[in-house]
């Protein structure tokens, strides 16, 4: 491919390096840069902007687009303004200067999770609107904060206030994942994540003594049956061509505390998993598996849940429903094969799906290593731009679903 000077960019792909640039990493986003970045393009778009403090300084930014009939449900465009940390010493260009190779990738953090997706869809709308194109429903783009640490500031409060209730969405759209091959992936439902801390007690003594019931053999035991499990769902997932990783439940140890010195027994220990829970598991079976995990490794043994989803929901993806015909219809007129997964981790998806919303998680990213959260993440320019286009027809096609039975 040849290299375009600056001069000549897309200014959707300057737009979008522009966004890169504003540091929102984690723990310390500057979130301030972010929302005047999205105030800009709400003037720039003639779109309202609305901003929604959900707890102070985590405020959620909404762009809206009406549509000729607001009586009708709306389209929601979410996207998360916080990006991951970064290893700075195992980049080749600063994750935070947007920078563009002579083949023409954009090294950044955020280039795939999820800064291009806020782009296009303000590109998107962008072209609809200066092609003079109005559609039915309204279409809202929602700007979250914390979706990186849980969304237990963002997302997770959002979808119970108000001023939600008044978006009145009818579908979502959300983040995915990119694809190394041809095809697109699109997410109809995700794991649960389930963080769990399993503390063992026992004697302590002098380390030189064959001590009985310690805590720590009883923290061995715990651990050799949860990665027992975890040997078993791996097999699961590896015999059967037909699933994917996230049809199976994964869990990875994460964590080892305890200790004082080395020649004293400890008389408490914890180890931390992640466990990232399929939707189909019967979850209060599973919590009670976990307890006589527990139980069986003796005495004091008890866990705790950091972090535990319960409600998993899967959006239909059967022709008969009007949102998937409307969306997989888009993407069959532009040739594009899409491949419908579970997502393995977890998104803001999950709250929207659980206030009965249904929703895709979709990052038109094709012919492209799955980099989010990795060193180096990059996107090229290319599959960004094609990805506006994308989106500038599933929007045409979302926002013009006629009224669904009971819709008003
Ligand atoms: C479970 S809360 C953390 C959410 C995070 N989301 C993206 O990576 C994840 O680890 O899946
Ligand atoms: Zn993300
Ligand atoms: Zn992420």
């Amino acid at each position: 491919m040849t290299t375009k000077g600056p001069e000549s960019e897309h200014p959707s792909v300057t737009l979008f390096r522009q966004y890169l640039r504003i540091c929102t990493m984690q723990p310390n986003p500057d979130y301030g840069g972010a929302i005047t970045f999205l105030e800009e393009r709400a003037r720039q778009l003639g779109l309202s902007c609305q901003k929604i403090e959900v707890v102070p300084g985590y405020v959620i930014t909404v762009l809206t687009w009406p549509g000729t009939n607001p009586s009708l449900p709306s389209i929601l465009l979410n996207s998360h303004t916080d990006v991951v940390p970064v290893f700075k010493e195992h980049w080749h260009h600063d994750p935070f200067e947007a920078f563009k190779d002579s083949e023409g990738y954009i090294y950044a953090r955020g280039a795939q999770d999820m800064k291009s997706v806020s782009i296009q869809y303000l590109e998107a709308v962008r072209r609809l609107k200066s092609e003079g194109h109005r559609f039915p429903r309204t279409i809202h783009m929602t700007f979250v904060p914390d979706e990186e640490v849980g969304g237990h500031k963002g997302m997770e409060l959002f979808v119970k206030r108000p001023e939600f209730q008044a978006l009145r969405a009818g579908f979502a759209l959300d983040e995915g994942l990119a694809n190394p091959t041809d095809a697109f992936t699109v997410f109809y439902s995700e794991r649960s994540p389930w963080w769990v801390r399993v503390t063992s007690t026992g004697k302590p003594g002098h380390a030189s003594r064959f001590i009985e019931d310690t805590a720590v053999e009883k923290l061995h035991k715990v651990i050799s049956s949860i990665l027992a499990f975890r040997e078993k769902e791996m097999q699961r997932l590896q015999a059967n061509p037909r699933l994917k990783e996230g049809a199976v439940t994964s869990v990875n140890l994460t964590k080892l505390e305890g200790g004082v010195a080395f020649n004293v027994v400890p008389a408490t220990m914890s180890a931390s998993f992640d466990f990232r829970v399929a939707p189909d598991v019967d979850m209060k079976a599973f919590e009670k598996q976990l307890q006589s995990w527990c139980q069986e490794a003796g005495e004091g043994v008890t866990f705790e849940f950091a972090q535990k989803f319960t409600e998993p929901r899967m959006t239909p993806i059967d022709d008969t429903d009007p949102w998937w015909a409307a969306f997989s219809g888009a993407c069959k007129e532009m040739n594009l094969t899409l491949e419908p997964e579970i997502f393995p981790a977890a998104t803001d998806s999950r709250y929207i799906r659980a206030v009965g919303i249904p929703a895709l998680g979709f990052s038109p990213m094709n012919r492209t290593p799955v980099l989010l959260h990795d060193h180096n993440e990059r996107l090229h320019e290319a599959v960004f731009l094609r990805g506006v286009d994308i989106y500038t027809r599933l929007l045409s096609a979302l926002a013009s679903v006629p009224a669904l039975p009971g819709e008003s």
